[in-house]
């Protein structure tokens, strides 16, 4: 794939094993998860986010979605508990949506998509930073939430406004003071399984924590998300829509639930 990776019909998920052929490999994300097929895990601990809204640095348009990127040279912001051993930092979060609300996650839940799902990437601090910790089967852990079409959500608002700045690939700007705990559902229940990136290189080292409570999006809100670009300025606009991979073999993998 020599123009390199996207979600078109010559550079989308179907052809992304040609140059990452990890993409056929037995821990692959996202996966659909059967929530009667789930083993309730009663050793599982509970979630323990603890994030410090000054460690948010940016938000930037990089082509696949847009991502608010942290501040990573210290334990202020981490993720503890849940499926996972030690402390891992937050390293940024970003979406995946759909072009209609019929569609637009990466995880499906019996077989049905939401409109968005949201993603929270964190690193093991057992090694010395995100690029190394990417390359390990333990590396990363990515807790995802799906946005599901209800009432407008006003803790949305403030990545909304920020749109305007980073609407093409490559733009930039700053946002600052910004806690992403603030965007989490009210309970931390979830399904757990070994996986992996879901965009290239697909690496296979995520502990993947999807909550089972969606948080909410409004219609017009969504039109929003819609509103970027995937092109850059002065190029032929496309639309940043249907950036989700779909949902990969199990191959096998146990799915574990924190709740009965
Ligand atoms: Cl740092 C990074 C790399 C890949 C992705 C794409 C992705 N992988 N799993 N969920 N999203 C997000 C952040
Ligand atoms: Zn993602």
């Amino acid at each position: 794939m020599s123009h390199g990776w996207g979600y078109g019909a010559n550079n989308g998920p179907e052809k992304w094993g040609k140059d990452f052929p990890v993409a056929n490999g037995r821990r692959q994300s996202p996966i659909n998860i059967v929530p009667k097929e789930a083993q309730y895990d009663s050793t599982l601990k509970s979630l323990k986010l603890k994030y410090d809204p000054s460690n948010a640095k940016g938000i930037l348009n990089n082509g696949h979605s847009f991502q608010v990127d942290y501040e990573d040279d210290a334990n202020s912001s981490i993720l503890t508990g849940g499926p996972i051993s030690g402390t891992y930092r937050l390293k940024q979060f970003h979406f995946h949506w759909g072009a209609s609300n019929d569609r637009g996650s990466e995880h499906t839940v019996n077989g049905i998509k939401s409109p968005c799902e949201l993603h929270l990437v964190h690193w093991n601090t057992q090694y010395p930073s995100f690029g190394e910790a990417a390359s390990q089967p333990d590396g990363l852990a990515v807790v995802g939430v799906f946005l599901k079409i209800s009432v407008a959500n006003p803790r949305l608002q403030k990545v909304l406004d920020a749109f305007d700045s980073i609407k093409t690939k490559g733009k930039q700007t700053v946002f600052a003071n910004f806690d992403p705990k603030t965007l989490l559902p009210d309970s931390l229940d979830f399904w757990t399984y070994a996986g992996s990136l879901t965009t290239p290189p697909l690496l296979e080292s995520v502990s993947w924590i999807v909550l089972k409570e969606p948080i909410s999006v409004s219609r017009t809100q969504m039109a929003r998300f819609r509103g970027l670009l995937f092109t850059g300025e002065g190029e032929a606009p496309c639309c940043m829509v249907d950036n989700y991979r779909p949902p990969q073999p199990l191959k096998g993998r146990q799915v574990r639930a924190s709740f009965k």
